[in-house]
């Protein structure tokens, strides 16, 4: 089985990945792809002087933004910190607890029981993230998404944190929605179910039918607090990587600093519900203008009834991609459903301003009528025009083998963060082209996790063997720049491209 072209692109879309990884093409191989290296090469050295004055303008640079972040995060740090504890005190009590009350299960099985402590399973973990809350949430989705990078029993056990986190009573949520959309939730709504559809990282979703027109919608109500712990918890990260990275420059090339960054951004983004309409509107509209609407869909937003921590939508009634069994039972061919929602989600990269980047398996839906329904619009990437047209210039420069206009296309997507000798870095390209071209491989499409919560993951096997000549014939170059260039060639070579992963695709996508 093939998959499309178009699903090997939407599975590793480059121009942003390039973008993280510039660096490291540059700084890998000085003599061949390109970049940083030889720039520096033609900076003139710097006296010890200058770059001493350097170090103090970016130390005095770093205090100022870390006041500032210090400052916005205000009180949260300290309540966040005491949270912190609390969880940690309270997940690790109950480890010692069981310890004490059954030894065998904290014990593992070895000759001399007790003096080879099991440590902490993913049971714990999974229960320490749930009471850290919506950050850990989010990362225990990640893990939850990608079997193909965890151990099973870490994938198995967080599969919880996709929709099925301790939910806030029904009472509190009724009081945020009066006091939100400002009058009584029975002039609204003619039914609110009280038991919760889902509670997630950053909400908690109640069906619900409309008053008068009797539509079956979901209100999507803000987690109190969530704002709170998000800034805290980012501002925390964030400033801990750029003190890092003071402390040891080198780690400016893994661009952790601005993947947090920008991290942090589109979090914070997330717990405003008038951006996330907007996102989904976006989406619909890009859907009914293709024709895709008998493929695809996002729910209706009931503005009216929607505020900055509401968000009231029409309900989709299908299984999520989590659930291949259901999913058998509504579509003869799962794989198929698999390729649409991936065409259709990278068409919307093309199409919109700004494009779904939260598609883990738990944020698609198969609908009861067969097609791909996408929620949860709450983290976006977007994509520049310019980006865009050298996207295009990219794989038109692939169609016909034209190097140098390859070259200058990535560069143009900021794979380099200086100026290039664009011809030479067209012959290293092409040397890895023809590399790739010989490799053989096999599609694959598998599942992960139990019969009732199995995950979809289509991957492409390639000869190892040839995978390492291929790395070793370019030299230094470092295996995240190959994979970069492979992606975005639309060939045969695939590292891991797992529909389950995409929440790390997409991280880097969103970061574009
Ligand atoms: N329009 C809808 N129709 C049916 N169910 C929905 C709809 N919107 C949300 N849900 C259900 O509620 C769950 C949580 O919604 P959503 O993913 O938007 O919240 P979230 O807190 O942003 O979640 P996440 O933790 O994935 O970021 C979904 O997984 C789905 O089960």
């Amino acid at each position: 089985m093939a998959l499309s072209s178009a699903t090997l692109t939407a599975l590793r879309l480059p121009s942003s990945v390039l973008r993280q990884h510039g660096s490291n093409l540059g700084q890998a191989v000085p003599s061949r792809l390109v970049v940083r290296a030889q720039a520096a090469s033609s900076i003139p050295s710097q006296g010890p002087d200058i770059a001493r004055a350097e170090r103090v303008k970016e130390f005095n640079k770093l205090l100022g933004d870390v006041a500032k972040i210090a400052v916005s995060t205000g009180p949260r740090g300290a309540v966040r910190l005491a949270q912190g504890i609390e969880a940690f005190v309270t997940v690790g009590g109950e480890y010692l607890f069981q310890l004490f009350t059954n030894p065998e299960s904290a014990t593992s099985q070895s000759a001399t029981p007790g003096l080879s402590l099991t440590p902490p399973g993913p049971a714990q973990l999974r229960r320490l993230f749930e009471r850290l809350g919506a950050t850990y949430i989010k990362l225990g989705q990640l893990i939850a998404s990608a079997p193909t990078l965890f151990p099973p029993e870490y994938v198995k056990e967080f599969q919880s944190c996709l929709d099925k986190t301790p939910p806030i009573p029904f009472e509190d949520i009724k009081a945020i929605v009066r006091k939100e959309l400002g009058r009584p939730l029975e002039e609204v709504y003619d039914f609110v179910d009280p038991q919760p559809l889902a509670s997630a990282s950053i909400a908690q979703v109640h069906a619900a039918r409309l008053r008068g027109s009797q539509k079956e919608v979901v209100i999507k109500v803000l987690k109190p607090g969530v704002e709170d712990i998000l800034t805290a918890d980012l501002n925390f990260l964030y400033v801990t990587a750029r003190v890092l990275e003071f402390l040891n420059p080198e780690l400016a090339r893994t661009s952790l600093v601005s993947i947090l960054g920008d991290i942090r951004a589109s979090m914070l983004e997330e717990v405003d519900f008038r951006k996330e309409a907007l996102n989904i509107e976006a989406f619909r509209n890009y859907v009914d203008s293709l024709g895709l609407s008998n493929q695809a869909t996002a729910p209706a937003v009931y503005r009216h009834c929607s505020t900055e921590r509401v968000l009231t939508m029409e309900r989709l009634f299908g299984v999520p991609l989590t659930d291949l069994v259901s999913i058998r039972s509504i579509v003869p061919n799962p794989e198929t459903t698999l390729i649409t929602a991936l065409n259709v989600w990278f068409g919307s990269l093309l199409a919109c301003e700004t494009f779904h980047a939260d598609v883990h398996a738990g944020n698609l839906l198969v609908l009861n009528d067969g097609r791909v329904g996408f929620i949860d619009f709450g983290i976006v990437g977007r994509i520049s025009p310019a980006t865009w047209a050298a996207v295009e210039t990219f794989f038109t420069s692939i169609g016909n083998g034209q190097y140098n206009a390859m070259a200058a296309a990535l560069v143009q997507m900021g794979a380099t963060d200086t100026a290039v000798d664009i011809p030479s870095f067209g012959r290293d390209l092409e040397k890895i082209f023809t590399a790739v071209q010989d490799l053989d491989t096999n599609v694959i499409i598998s599942t992960a996790g139990g019969p009732q919560n199995a995950t979809i993951a289509a991957s492409l096997a390639v000869d190892e063997q040839q995978v390492n000549n291929l790395l070793l014939d370019v030299g230094s170059l470092e295996l995240a720049a190959c994979m970069i260039v492979v992606a975005l060639t639309q060939t045969r070579l695939a590292l891991a491209c797992d529909v389950s992963d995409t929440p790390a695709v997409m991280t880097y996508l969103f970061l574009g």
